[in-house]
């Protein structure tokens, strides 16, 4: 199904055997990838040459095999093992590249057609997308509008149109196998990693990783109160699951025995419960449980899950340097600290890397990936390829105080408690249920960090104020009440019992409002729908506009998966950016310069340099906005 022979004694000249198109039967798969093997192990080989056989390259997937299972080595990793190799590989296409087949021309690392070939993705004609990283890999070759057009009409294209894309590298009227040949033998001494289109660069394997979660008490001896606070153990250990059931060895780490035991249980429970579901067997010969850091010395790379404090986690970070191996990858999972002051104290600051998790980490899809502008090409590769190993909708980020998730969350809640200082309450059902559910704690403890509010913090010099802006509070003194969310039973709302998921209005919070507004003079009024909607998404959307220009996120489409996969949003709406083009840039900018002048004091509500700018271009579709965006992350 495929044939393997070595031509002018360097090149591995591998030719696709399948008639009438050498379609990507399981048996053209499997010849693929043993080809592939022998070529990448052969110290003689410098070079590959794929070509397919009666001039023809390769017609796709084999229709006839679509009827049943899936049988032999499926395609995607075969292509991305391709495209991943250390010698150069040359397409060289005659007749058609279609679907499949063009998907596996995009992962060869150059080239070459012949002037009648044509290539194209027509999947969308069977009623399929691109299923082998042809909707990743063409858009990041000619970029997203004429990939899209490919994509979406199944069109084939020229050899002539391809070189004019940027698809192929050479268009010739000789035999492009021949040529093909001469060309890879030229590549030979030049770097590859340019060359790979989904991945600059190479990620590491990941076979071993240690999970260290350990709870806040460590931190500061015991502490009263324990009951309450968020065991940050439930990371760990979410992430722990998510490791072993890819088949990954876990040392998971704990600080003491007794948390040690409860955290074994939970994890094997999980990972049986996660294996029944599945109808797999549960990969416990995977798990290592251990309080000794020393176990750690071996892994390929640690997630560092312990109590969201910088003091602890820069702690445990000088601990692993002089532990681990100094090739060691160092991953944090922090929700918002600064990943570059954690690289700073390690041994090996091109080696660390932010991943953040979302809560419960073995449920939750989205993985914010964390660029700290020390970590490497190679650390950032290999924290997005695990995280899709782990199944994990991933996005690369730029580094500053809540990335893009949580950065943008502060003016959306700001601004619910700002409505709620100012009209009815049980309006903003969102924001409200949703900090019960996540701990009110939370936040309250990095407002004190802040210099917010607490015992140093004089609330009423000036009132409903702080640092220069708005300051609302009531958050505050729910708080103080010791009401934490639905894991104390009582928050904004209140639960049947500790944990407790059916929320109440509660009459209290009722009065402690009503007592707050009569303090200070507060009329409270109706407050419409929209102004809600407006205040809240807008404010959102508006830092969204911030964190493009900032370079933190790379496009609006990366911030729209974040708020689609980590935070609830809508999916009919398509993610904070997406509905604000929806509702119309000129209406979203009206709105905001409104309500900026009424709230002068709330900075987040004025409108952004590029939301202005997109304003005066003529308000182009989501998919320009980079066009008018200056900074961009090296990284991202
Ligand atoms: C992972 C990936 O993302 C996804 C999931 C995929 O890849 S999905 C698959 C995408 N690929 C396609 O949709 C290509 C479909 N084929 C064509 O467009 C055309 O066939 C052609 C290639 C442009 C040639 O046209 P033609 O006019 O010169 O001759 P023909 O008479 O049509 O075809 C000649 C012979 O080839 C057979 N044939 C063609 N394509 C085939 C294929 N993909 N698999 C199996 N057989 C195929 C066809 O049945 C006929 O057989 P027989 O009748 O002689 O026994």
């Amino acid at each position: 199904m495929a044939r393997y022979e070595l031509v002018k004694r360097s090149v591995a000249l591998i030719t696709l055997t399948n008639p009438p198109v050498n379609a990507l039967s399981s048996a053209v798969r499997h010849a693929i990838a043993k080809s592939m093997e022998c070529a990448l192990s052969d110290p003689k080989v410098t070079a590959v040459v794929i070509c397919g056989e009666n001039g023809s390259f390769c017609g796709g997937a084999d229709i006839r095999e679509f009827a049943g299972p899936l049988k032999g080595p499926p395609l995607v990793p075969l292509l991305d093992a391709i495209e991943a190799g250390e010698k150069p590989v040359v397409a060289a296409i005659e007749g058609v590249a279609l679907g499949g087949g063009f998907e596996l021309a995009l992962v060869c690392h150059y080239r070459i057609a012949h002037s009648k070939a044509r290539l194209g993705l027509p999947e969308v004609t069977l009623g399929i997308l691109p299923a082998a990283g042809g909707t990743q890999r063409l858009p990041r070759l000619i970029g997203i509008s004429a990939a899209l057009e490919l994509i979406t009409t199944g069109r084939h294209i020229s050899a002539q149109e391809a070189l004019k894309l940027g698809i192929v590298d050479q268009v010739t009227e000789q035999n492009a196998c021949e040529v093909a040949v001469e060309f890879a033998l030229r590549a030979v001494a030049k770097p590859l990693l340019s060359r790979r289109v989904s991945m600059p660069c190479k990620p590491r394997e990941i076979r071993s990783a240690a999970v260290m979660g350990i709870k806040r008490e460590c931190l500061h001896g015991h502490e009263q109160d324990l009951g309450m606070v968020p065991s940050l153990g439930t990371m760990g250990r979410g992430i722990a699951v998510c490791l072993a059931r890819v088949g990954i060895s876990v040392i998971a780490v704990e600080s003491e025995n007794k948390l040690l035991e409860t955290g074994r249980q939970m994890v094997i429970g999980m990972l049986e419960r996660d294996a029944k579901r599945r109808g797999v067997s549960a990969s416990l010969n995977l798990l290592k449980f251990t309080i000794s850091l020393q176990d750690l010395k071996d892994v390929n790379l640690v997630i560092e899950a312990v109590f969201e404090d910088m003091a602890l986690k820069k702690r445990v970070f000088q601990e692993l340097s002089k532990v681990c191996r100094p090739a060691t990858l160092f991953c944090t999972n922090t929700s918002g600290l600064d990943v570059d002051a954690l690289a700073g104290v390690t041994d090996r600051p091109h080696l660390v890397v932010g991943m953040h998790f979302f809560s419960p980490a073995h449920v939750m899809k989205l993985l914010e990936v964390v660029c700290g502008p020390r970590s490497s090409s190679e650390t950032i590769a290999t924290a997005m390829s695990l995280g899709k190993r782990m199944g994990k909708v991933r996005v690369a980020v730029g580094n500053c105080p809540g990335f893009v998730g949580n950065r943008m969350l502060k003016p959306y809640i700001d601004q619910a408690t700002f409505l709620l200082e100012e009209g009815d309450f049980g309006f903003a059902m969102g924001v409200f249920r949703m900090s019960d559910l996540a701990g009110l704690d939370v936040g309250w403890r990095v407002w004190k960090e802040s210099g917010l509010t607490g015992s140093d913090v004089d609330p009423e010099n000036p009132p409903r104020r702080r640092q220069g802006r708005r300051y609302c509070p009531i958050p505050d003194m729910v708080c103080e009440k010791g009401r934490f969310g639905q894991k104390t039973g009582r928050g904004w709302y209140m639960y049947d019992k500790r944990g407790g998921t059916n929320a109440k209005p509660d009459p209290l919070i009722q009065i402690l409002l009503e007592t707050y507004r009569s303090k200070y003079g507060i009329q409270p009024h109706n407050i419409s729908n929209q102004e809600i909607i407006e205040r809240c998404l807008f404010a959102l959307a508006n830092e969204g506009f911030r964190i493009l220009e900032d370079g933190i996120a790379a496009r609006p489409e990366d911030i729209d998966v974040i708020y689609l996969f980590g935070y609830g949003f809508p999916r009919h709406r398509g993610g904070p950016m997406f509905y604000a083009s929806m509702v119309g840039l000129e209406r979203v900018l009206e709105r905001l310069e409104h309500y900026h002048q009424a709230h002068p004091d709330v900075p987040h509500l004025k409108p952004s340099p590029l939301l202005k700018k997109l304003v005066a271009c003529g308000s182009p579709p989501v998919q320009k906005w980079r066009e008018h965006i200056k900074t961009m992350h090296s990284h991202l």
